[in-house]
């Protein structure tokens, strides 16, 4: 097959094997390791996992904007069969905004608080774009209107909105240059519960309206379980396991997804409250040996200190767990989980 045929069937986005580090005062922090994942035109697929499990890390990694004391310690990342610069800051800047772009959570914070908000929109279109102001404010109103905002708000302040207007400022500034994929990073973690739902429900109806790929990183599985196809569960810098949102809440593999699941209040079995899962994450400095979950695990066996385990297909999913590794007889993992 030739290259560009190779290109032309490749997957719009290919994590391959992706492990970052950040340098503390000469320590390395492995934050992620062996992340590899797929996403399609127009698919939305959830990052989820306990803080610090490198959701932000792998998101960023993408997006080519990891803090400068991070480092690309192996693997790469594939736009449409393309190796991307993603630790070349000036080599990423063509790809940045318009073939991937961030919704940022706390949008106060991301918005320029001297400039109107039609301004800060029709700055990346002048920029990435080349428009002239006169076309690219035009492009500006046409953004907030797509995003529920009256263009005549456009002459606002950041300070003059609702948090949920801004955060749909930043949804506009997002989509400004047309990506294909927009990574929602906890896009709605500040606002109210009412306007998170109305903020989720925008960016689900523009996904399927502009036909985007999202890769939305939340805590909260119910938003997931509204908003997408797929779900990568992440522990410790690993995806531990991968599935359709169906076979993820319905069947988990991983007993980490399964303790996560258990989590969420659900009150039609009387249960109201958050149950954590009990124990905490290790340390990313010195990671225990073998799956890192297995200090926490209620499945745990010897060989789960021995080894890491690889990553498998399974069903039309992927677990990373010693309950699941092949050699294993399919009797015995029912037996044990
Ligand atoms: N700039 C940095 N320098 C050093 N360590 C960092 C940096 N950014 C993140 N980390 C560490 O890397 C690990 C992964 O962090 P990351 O923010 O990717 O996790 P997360 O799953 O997104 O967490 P959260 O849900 O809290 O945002 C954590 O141990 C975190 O403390």
């Amino acid at each position: 097959m030739t290259e560009a045929r190779q290109k032309e069937r490749a997957p719009l986005l290919a994590v391959d094997h992706l492990g970052i580090d950040y340098r503390l005062k000469g320590i390395a922090l492995k934050a992620i390791e062996d992340v590899t994942f797929e996403l399609k035109a127009g698919e939305a697929v959830a990052l989820v996992g306990e803080s610090g499990s490198g959701k932000t890390t792998t998101a960023m990694a993408i997006a080519g904007l990891l803090s400068p004391n991070a480092a690309v310690s192996g693997g790469e990342v594939l736009y449409r069969g393309s190796r991307l610069p993603i630790d070349e800051d000036d080599a990423m800047r063509p790809h940045r905004w318009s073939d991937i772009s961030v919704v940022f959570q706390g949008a106060m914070n991301a918005l320029n608080p001297v400039h109107r908000i039609l301004n800060q929109i029709a700055e990346p279109c002048m920029l990435k774009l080349g428009y002239s102001k006169v076309r690219a404010m035009a492009r500006a109103r046409e953004l907030l209107e797509l995003v529920g905002i009256p263009p005549d708000r456009g002459r606002a302040y950041p300070h003059e909105l609702s948090g949920g207007m801004r955060q749909r400022v930043m949804i506009a500034m997002a989509l400004a240059c047309s990506p294909s994929i927009v990574i929602g990073d906890e896009p709605t973690t500040a606002l109210d519960v009412i306007t998170q739902a109305q903020i989720m429900k925008l960016l689900v109806q523009l996904r399927s309206q502009l036909s985007l790929a999202l890769i939305l990183i939340t805590h909260d599985l119910s938003v997931v379980a509204e908003s997408c196809d797929r779900v990568m569960i992440m522990y410790a810098g690993r995806i531990v396991e991968e599935g359709t949102v169906s076979d993820i809440f319905s069947d988990p593999k991983h007993p980490y997804t399964k303790l996560l699941i258990d989590s969420i209040p659900d009150p039609s079995r009387g249960r109201r409250e958050i149950r954590p899962i009990p124990g905490d994450p290790p340390n990313l400095v010195s990671r225990p040996s073998g799956c890192a979950f297995r200090t926490r695990c209620p499945s745990a066996m010897p060989i789960c200190e021995a080894e890491v385990p690889t990553y498998q297909r399974l069903g039309y999913g992927c677990v990373a767990c010693h309950l699941y590794q092949s050699s294993r007889p399919a009797s015995k993992v029912a037996a044990n989980v």
